[in-house]
């Protein structure tokens, strides 16, 4: 029977813990908190972060990361990305030199604007990198948690990799898909929080479908953008981790991130947000990251500049809106247009 380890206790962590175990697996899920630890072994729940989902006996929770990691071939690493590089450093000298290591977390390195797999790189380099990947799409853990059909993909550079995951993860209710672009995955898959705070920020000003369409929309422009430069495939951002995760994102109650921008939309402090929230809000340090690679790669992300104004300068969500609405006229299809042949019939 194949072992799997899952990192990280939270919403998506246990559900995909809870989808292995569905499978017959053996999963040890490693959580921090020994008080969390109890709770799941000992009333097979995990109330804080997914109430009202039982957990499935065959996951064992343990705070002792040795344990957790012994002998096992197939990682699943899905802590905030505030806490990827400490908990990388602690996994390390008990990882499998064999393991393949996947990811399900949707942020950049704030420091040195580095995606997962890059912190991968740096920090376990006794392993071999083409054995690492990234899950992404659109998948609220509590839908995951309660079997509702689900999809995701499995982004590696090496194909046995990708597929490895894909018949780890696939089960009747969770679709795996492959995609050789670990970049536009990743980045895909960070950047949609952005936006996801900026619809929910749009829906508590009390605007309607066609703001929310038109950041959805011109929100995956500039995640393209910035994707593409970053040397992710523009195809990418048409699937699973760009414009499905857009949509799951910016469309449910689910998503912390709406709900944080919902209430930010309302008039609340961001702080008093975050700390109700109770969760991670990746959309916030996405946001900040974001907006430093693109001021240092000269990236046009005026959707992430005016989020990034209210997070952090003060700036009111309905003013950010005005200053979007009366920026310099463009081209809708602008950095594309040459390329796909779109040409003016006159001048
Ligand atoms: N919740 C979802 O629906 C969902 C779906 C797909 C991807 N993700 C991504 O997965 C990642 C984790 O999200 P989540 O929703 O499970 O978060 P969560 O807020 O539900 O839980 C976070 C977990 O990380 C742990 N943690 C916090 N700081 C830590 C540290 N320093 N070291 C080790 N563990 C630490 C917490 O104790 C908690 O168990 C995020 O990047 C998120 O974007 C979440
Ligand atoms: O709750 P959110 O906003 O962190 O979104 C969760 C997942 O990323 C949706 O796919």
């Amino acid at each position: 029977m194949e072992q799997v380890a899952v990192i990280g206790a939270g919403s998506f962590g246990t559900s995909l813990a809870n989808v292995l175990a569905d499978k017959g697996l053996q999963v040890d899920l490693y959580a921090r908190r020994e008080e969390l630890v109890r709770e799941i072994n000992e009333q097979h729940t995990n109330r804080h972060y997914l109430p009202e989902v039982s957990i499935h006996p065959g996951v064992r929770a343990s705070a002792n990361l040795s344990d957790v990691l012994k002998g096992k071939k197939w990682v699943l690493i899905v802590t905030p990305s505030s806490a990827f590089r400490e908990t990388l450093r602690a996994m390390r000298p008990h990882l499998d030199p064999e393991a393949s290591v996947a990811h399900g977390t949707k942020g950049f390195d704030l420091e040195t604007g580095q995606r997962m797999t890059q912190v991968m790189e740096d920090e376990l380099p006794e392993l071999d990198k083409s054995r690492f990947a990234v899950v992404s799409g659109p998948s609220h853990a509590e839908e995951v948690s309660q079997r509702i059909p689900t999809t995701v993909v499995v982004a590696s550079r090496r194909q046995s990799t990708a597929e490895g995951f894909q018949d780890l993860l696939m089960t009747s209710y969770l679709r795996v898909y492959t995609n050789p672009d670990v970049i536009g995955t990743e980045v895909g898959g960070t950047l949609k929080n952005i936006i996801a705070l900026g619809v929910g920020m749009c829906d508590g000003l009390g605007f309607g479908d066609n703001a929310k369409a038109a950041l959805m929309t011109r929100g995956l422009t500039e995640i393209s953008r910035l994707g593409v430069h970053l040397g992710a495939s523009h195809l990418t951002f048409g699937g699973l981790s760009g414009v499905g995760d857009l949509i799951a994102t910016c469309t449910s109650k689910h998503s912390r991130n709406w709900r944080a921008g919902y209430a930010l939309g309302q008039g609340k402090p961001l702080d008093e947000v975050l700390e109700q929230m109770g969760m991670v809000v990746e959309g916030v340090r996405a946001t900040k990251a974001a907006y430093q690679i693109a001021g240092e790669q000269g990236i046009d992300m005026p959707i992430t500049k005016a989020i990034y104004h209210v997070l952090f300068e003060g700036l009111s969500p309905k003013a950010a809106v005005e200053e979007l609405m009366t920026r310099r006229k463009v081209h809708e299809m602008e950095e594309v247009a040459e390329a796909v042949s779109l040409k003016w019939d006159l001048p």
